[in-house]
């Protein structure tokens, strides 16, 4: 690989600046409050807004898709200030990579010094790391210069199939770079050549595959499965040394791929540098990185097989501000308050002073389930209710109705088995939208998990008039689906304050909640009655 020198240009003497060469200005010149003693300038950083940094360390990408373009763009998305230290300069596109020019050695060591020894890094991110040399400058560096943290994205071969990064650099990020880690992200192909080319084909493959990288020193690993073969989700294996997590996601179809695992691992830096456990970390890079496959999955960006993705599709799409993303918490399901438009009539109530009611009672979560109201009051309502729940950090779901849930952008929906399926509905509303499934037998739980929803509904449990022909499950029913379920699930049907208690204490494997109308809605003040009927949960709850 041949060495950059710097152009004749940089190294010229710098053009005096013209401000001395004007004539001086009549009204005193502007003081910039940069604070003279070092007292006074720590006072001021004491006072200063902290702004999490990452350092990325990796090569450059001319197409701007990948490496450290990548990387800047995708700590902006999620808040955290990106230094950059250039390891190489490629020439790529989207069909691949037509040239590698890497940094001397030395002057790689000079970036890094530059940045850490001037500015507070909070995180290390490394991408490409062309030579062995560059590694062993940026490890002496950090030990040099200690961060809270290391994030090794072990590149070595683009997704185009070009090498990065040679067979000399295996040695020492084995030997030198993962002992200092916190977390190292193979793909399966990476960690197939950094464990001498072992096939990886299976789920237990990649757990055996994060055990023994595990060895090798890094605190944690991440075995990304995105290109696991005839798998329809995207499977990445978390090992923290004790326990095997597998994390699941969608496989968004599209070319727009290029990038991924630069951006990942930058995600999980800017996370780390927030403040984030890795667990957490690893999670929201995930779910960034599968937002914006899906957001970007028809953008077209030159005529190669791989093109890039829009790390910041958050300011372009009003579906999907970061700000209104819920993230699923099946907890939310413990008391789940479902709306209807009669019973709110009956007691002159409004849509939106019953949601208000429901959750100043204790409500985690509400469905707005309006059979008969006008899609236009419908809309109108939901948009208030939307803001009501969104400032008391409660989901709001609208039942059955896709085009209001994205006209208002619910935090997600609720179909039924003659309603849009599942995977139709995710198509529309994309990775970061809450879905729920009602299902009265262990395969349609299945289903609905295929499907991508996050959870189901399960009942009648007991018998109800709020919902015409809905046969009854009882007890037997809800244990069959709940045991068979690989979602969260909250039971539905008849439940009130007398028999709640007796739902929950049957201690059902996922069983997360109940969701009820008419015992909350078909009463005088719903605030006091989903009080009542939250602290009867929680008793059972405690009970079980
Ligand atoms: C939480 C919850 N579970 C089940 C249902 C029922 O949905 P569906 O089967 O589509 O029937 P309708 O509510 O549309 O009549 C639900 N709404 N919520
Ligand atoms: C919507 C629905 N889905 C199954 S039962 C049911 C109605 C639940 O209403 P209630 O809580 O009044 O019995
Ligand atoms: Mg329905």
């Amino acid at each position: 690989m041949a060495s950059v020198q710097p152009s004749a240009a940089a190294l010229a003497p710098q053009r005096p600046s013209t401000a001395a060469t004007l004539p001086s200005p009549s009204i005193s010149p502007r003081v910039f409050p940069f604070p003279r003693t070092r007292a006074r300038r720590l006072e001021v950083a004491a006072r200063a807004m902290p702004w999490p940094h990452v350092l990325t360390v990796a090569g450059s990408d001319s197409g701007a898709g990948a490496g450290i373009q990548a990387d800047i763009k995708a700590c902006a998305a999620l808040g955290a200030y990106c230094s950059s230290v250039i390891t190489a300069v490629t020439a790529q596109n989207t069909v691949g990579v037509q040239g590698v020019h890497a940094v001397p050695e030395d002057f790689v060591g000079e970036q890094i010094r530059s940045v850490l020894s001037d500015m507070s890094v909070d995180v290390v991110k490394t991408g490409m790391l062309p030579s062995a040399g560059i590694v062993k400058v940026l490890c002496g560096s950090l030990r040099k210069f200690p961060v809270k943290a290391l994030v090794v994205d072990p590149v070595m071969v683009s997704t185009s199939g070009d090498t990065l990064s040679g067979p000399s650099t295996l040695t020492i990020y084995r030997d030198e770079l993962f002992p200092m880690a916190d977390i190292v992200t193979p793909n399966v192909k990476e960690a197939s050549k950094l464990l001498g080319d072992v096939s990886l084909q299976t789920i237990s493959d990649m757990r055996d595959a994060a055990e023994c990288i595990h060895k090798l020193g890094p605190k944690h690993v991440l075995v990304k499965g995105g290109d696991m073969p005839n798998s329809s989700e995207a499977i990445d294996v978390f090992f923290d040394g004790k326990e095997f997590i597998e994390l699941r996601g969608l496989r968004i179809k599209t070319r727009n791929t290029h990038g991924t695992g630069c951006t990942l691992a930058s995600c999980v830096a800017a996370e780390l540098a927030k403040g984030a456990t890795m667990l957490h970390a690893v999670q929201v890079a995930k779910k960034f990185v599968e937002s914006a496959l899906y957001h970007s999955k028809d953008l077209v960006i030159g005529n190669g097989p791989q093109g890039p993705f829009d790390h910041l599709f958050s300011l372009k799409s009003p579906l999907y501000k970061m700000g209104s993303l819920h993230k699923f918490n099946p907890n939310d399901l413990f008391l789940y308050a479902v709306t209807d438009p009669g019973m709110n009539k009956k007691w002159g109530r409004s849509i939106k002073d019953a949601v208000k009611a429901a959750i100043e009672g204790g409500a985690t979560i509400v469905q707005l389930r309006e059979k008969d109201t006008g899609t236009r009051e419908f809309l109108e309502a939901a948009k208030a209710c939307v803001d009501i729940c969104r400032s008391s950090g409660v989901p709001l779901l609208i039942n059955d109705r896709i085009d209001v849930a994205l006209a208002c952008n619910a935090d997600g929906v609720h179909v039924g088995q003659t309603d849009m399926p599942a995977w139709e509905v995710r198509e529309l509303l994309g990775p970061g939208k809450i879905i729920g499934v009602s299902c009265k037998t262990p395969a349609q739980a299945e289903q609905a998990w295929k499907d991508g929803a996050d959870y189901i509904g399960c009942g009648g449990v007991f018998p109800t008039t709020t919902k015409a022909n809905n046969p009854t499950l009882g007890f037997e029913g809800l244990r069959t689906v709940c045991s068979a379920s690989k979602l969260p699930v909250v039971a539905i049907g008849g439940i009130n304050a007398g028999n709640a208690g007796s739902v929950m204490e049957l201690g059902l494997p996922n069983l997360k909640g109940v969701a009820v109308v008419s015992a909350l809605f078909d009463r005088e003040c719903v605030t006091t009655e989903t009080r009542s009927l939250r602290s009867i949960l929680m008793n059972a709850c405690s009970k079980s």
